[in-house]
């Protein structure tokens, strides 16, 4: 079911007048007849003429780079978005077009927890490929939010694919599904590849593995186009601002313009595979125009501790840290080494359960086979966050 954002009603309900683009949220405009009537069935050359993509989680990080690129692409993209009564829909609004053109841009309301909604959407879009990015994706939340995570993550993989076969689109569709070095977890060799074998240490680890796993047993079961990213950490200027990077870069900018005084974190030793998120979308459309489905790791191939971004990220508006402290505890303290002031705390609140200490990928298998390779280095990406960052907090200072 189509969704107008501003007012909830799907183009039957909503009268013939255009709805605008009004401040605080996004509104959607589709013309009547837009989406195809449920169950109108499509030749095969009818169905495959056309670059229509189907996006769940359009509205998160992942989901609005993945848009601009198909959009730029010539596709028709759909996206499956959540009702909130608070806009979530901030990182596509400038994908918005104005009502008068054709929308290349559609959103429905629909959820990876309501099979109905997920079959009535694809059998009215009739998608040539479907991007699966949404997910309760905080893995420190996973573990307050256990069950949700599975139903969402893991089952939610399930629903979809199912809803494709019931659509009768399981020989037609092409499927992503957004798995993760989450998977890797305790790691038993470096670099990953996707041959590492898995062991999860979080609850939406847990969750992704069955996705993983649901999708390669359709793959090899019915003979679908379904294809797993095994996407380490990917970041920009969109990233959630609870994932480390952005809390970081946010922190930076906010204590540098003299608006907070502290940045409080967990493990400062973690170490993670960097990249940015624009160019591991790319990855995802590539996998999709391969002849055959596949697993494919996208990663830099480097590891940083998160010790380091928060150096990198301070050194970008002139401020060296230096730590004092018995590492490793909650007695460590980042100080500003020109004043001595301090300007990081680690507090346990931010502690996981079970810690994934160390994900470093090797993307080769990604570079030869889709030609793919990140073009953002760690430094270019941490540069970017925070002085997008920056620039933020100045204009939120002068609204
Ligand atoms: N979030 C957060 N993490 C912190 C903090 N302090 C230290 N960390 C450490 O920073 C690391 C990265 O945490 P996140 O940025 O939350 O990301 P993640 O747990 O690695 O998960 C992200 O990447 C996965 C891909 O490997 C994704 O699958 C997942 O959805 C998420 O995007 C973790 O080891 C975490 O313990 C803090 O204050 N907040």
């Amino acid at each position: 079911m189509s969704a107008d954002l501003q007012t909830g009603k799907t183009p039957a309900s909503r009268s013939s007048a255009a709805q605008g683009h009004t401040k605080g949220g996004l509104s959607m405009h589709i013309k009547d007849g837009y989406a195809l009537a449920a169950g109108t069935k499509l030749s095969p050359e009818e169905y495959f003429k056309r670059k229509v993509a189907l996006l769940t989680g359009i509205t998160g990080q992942d989901g609005s780079y993945l848009t601009e690129l198909l959009l730029e692409k010539g596709y028709e993209v759909h996206g499956i978005i959540r009702r909130s009564s608070s806009f979530n829909t901030g990182r596509i609004e400038h994908l918005y077009k104005d009502v008068h053109e054709r929308p290349k841009m559609v959103l429905h309301y629909g959820d990876l927890t309501d099979t109905t909604n997920l079959v009535s959407i694809i059998s009215s879009v009739q998608p040539t490929e479907i991007y699966n990015l949404a997910a309760q994706s905080h893995v420190k939340v996973s573990f307050d939010m256990a069950e949700y995570t599975g139903d969402v993550d893991g089952l939610g993989t399930l629903r979809l694919l199912d809803a494709i076969r019931t659509c009768g689109l399981t020989n037609h569709v092409r499927f992503y599904q957004a798995s993760t070095s989450e998977l890797y977890g305790k790691v038993v060799e470096t670099p990953q590849t996707e041959t590492t074998p898995f062991y999860p240490r979080s609850p939406y680890g847990v969750a992704k593995l069955y996705g993983f796993w649901i999708v390669k047993n359709y793959r090899e079961s019915y003979g679908m186009h379904a294809s797993n990213g095994i996407l380490f950490n990917h970041e920009s200027p969109r990233r959630g601002r609870t994932f480390v990077t952005r809390k970081i870069s946010r922190a930076v900018a906010e204590i540098s313009l003299g608006q907070q005084d502290c940045l409080y974190l967990g493990n400062l030793d973690a170490k993670r595979d960097w990249g940015h998120a624009r160019d591991y979308v790319e990855g995802m459309w590539r996998m999709l125009q391969q002849d055959q489905p596949d697993d494919y790791v996208l990663a830099t191939g480097e590891t940083h501790p998160v010790r380091e971004f928060v150096e990198k990220a301070f050194a970008i508006v002139g401020t060296s840290i230096e730590w004092e402290g018995e590492r490793d505890t909650v007695n460590e303290v980042g100080k500003c080494k020109q004043t001595g002031k301090v300007l990081v705390r680690v507090d346990e609140r931010y502690f996981r359960p079970a810690e994934v200490d160390l994900l470093h990928g090797n993307p080769a298998k990604a570079e030869a086979t889709l030609g793919w390779k990140r073009k953002c280095s760690f430094d270019e990406l941490v540069k970017e966050m925070v002085e997008a960052d920056v620039e933020g907090a100045k204009r939120a200072n002068h609204d």
